[in-house]
């Protein structure tokens, strides 16, 4: 029996998910890509490939026949919805269908119809404008993902090649990373992403870098205590358990090349510390990796760049990255969960 296909949710059909999803169908061949199927509206995508001058034929289908329709067309999963392809500008009523790409991908998953997830980016605020609950995709699919009621942390990993950073908070204000950081976090944080190198990568014995808080990493508490209380002594448990870690890293010289390099991933302490980096070695070239849930989900590095949605300058080149890494971390036939 050969592989299911990906899913791909259709993500915020403003911005420029639609076209990337367009633009990786034509490429499928030139670039080997695996079999995927969209969740969204097909109607949508027929009137954007038209817009963008694309001659894909959309055909709606379920995701058993997605890898015989691949051949032909592009395969959707019509969840129903209709929205009006109106490219940059955000309309309130397109939350549903965006939510619901994310939740019925997840199903499919879970029901081994599909057996990756890769994401097409979301317009958060107009998410959250219609009673969204979550941050963002990484906090909404662990929720989906959590099983008898047992939370799972969800991580946020952004990869460039071998250069991947890993914030230990994720979608909050800065003035919350302060009561939120602990050092059960940062073991928690530390202990899944060795666990998952191991066994997405095949990382055997990953070096991970932790980076501190404040600036020079609190010049031996002279900036902040924060390296002291908490980083430390997670450091000093998270070596004793036998991870190879080491910190805590001033986090401005810890993605300098050379440093960077000697690490399977470097742990930051929030969003910007860890994403930073990865946006300016290489904008569009990253893949955001959820690491901590029972199923593979990658995204682009980039969000919904609504001003170019319908023109056709969209790059979709870290979108066809995201595709080729869920492929390669979901290869086992069928039922990868
Ligand atoms: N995984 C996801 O769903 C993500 C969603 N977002 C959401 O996207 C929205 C817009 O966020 P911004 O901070 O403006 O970031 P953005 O990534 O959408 O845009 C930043 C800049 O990069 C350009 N850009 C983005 N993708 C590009 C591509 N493929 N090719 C060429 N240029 C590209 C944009 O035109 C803009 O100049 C927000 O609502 C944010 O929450 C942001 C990041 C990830
Ligand atoms: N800045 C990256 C980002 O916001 C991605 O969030 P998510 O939707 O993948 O959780």
């Amino acid at each position: 029996m050969g592989l299911a296909p990906l899913a791909v949710s259709i993500g915020e059909p403003a911005g420029i998910g639609p076209d990337l999803i367009l633009q990786s169908f034509e490429k499928r061949v030139a670039n080997r890509l695996p079999v995927f199927c969209v969740f969204g509206d097909p109607d949508l995508l027929r009137s954007r490939a038209e817009q963008l001058g694309l001659d894909i034929k959309i055909e709606a289908t379920n995701p058993a026949a997605a890898p015989e329709v691949f051949e032909h067309a592009l395969p959707v999963v019509d969840l129903g919805h209709r929205v009006a392809d109106q490219p940059g500008v955000l309309a309130p009523e397109a939350a549903n269908m965006v939510i619901d790409a994310i939740s019925k991908s997840v199903d499919a998953i879970n029901e081994g119809q599909c057996r990756g997830l890769v994401t097409a980016p979301i317009h958060k605020a107009n998410l959250y404008k219609e009673g969204f609950d979550f941050p963002g995709h990484t906090e909404y699919l662990a929720a989906l993902c959590a099983g008898d009621g047992i939370p799972l942390t969800p991580i946020m990993m952004l990869a460039h090649g071998n250069r991947r950073a890993v914030p230990v908070t994720i979608h909050m204000a800065l003035r919350q990373v302060f009561e939120t950081l602990t050092p059960q976090l940062i073991m928690e944080t530390v202990r899944i992403v060795h666990r998952d190198l191991q066994n997405r990568f095949r990382i055997e014995n990953p070096q991970i870098g932790v980076t501190g808080l404040n600036p020079h990493a609190g010049e031996d508490g002279t900036m902040g205590s924060e390296e002291i209380d908490i980083v430390v002594p997670a450091l000093q448990q998270l070596e004793a358990e036998g991870i190879k870690v080491a910190g805590p890293l001033p986090a401005d010289t810890a993605f300098a090349p050379h440093i960077w390099s000697q690490y399977d991933a470097i742990i930051a302490m929030y969003h910007d510390q860890a994403l930073i980096p990865v946006k300016a070695i290489g904008f569009d070239e990253g893949v955001n990796i959820t690491l901590g849930l029972p199923i593979v989900r990658t995204s682009p590095d980039h969000g919904t760049a609504l001003t170019l949605a319908g023109k056709g300058t969209a790059s979709p080149n870290s979108f066809l990255k995201a595709l080729a890494i869920a492929d390669e971390m979901a290869q086992k036939p069928e039922t990868q969960t």
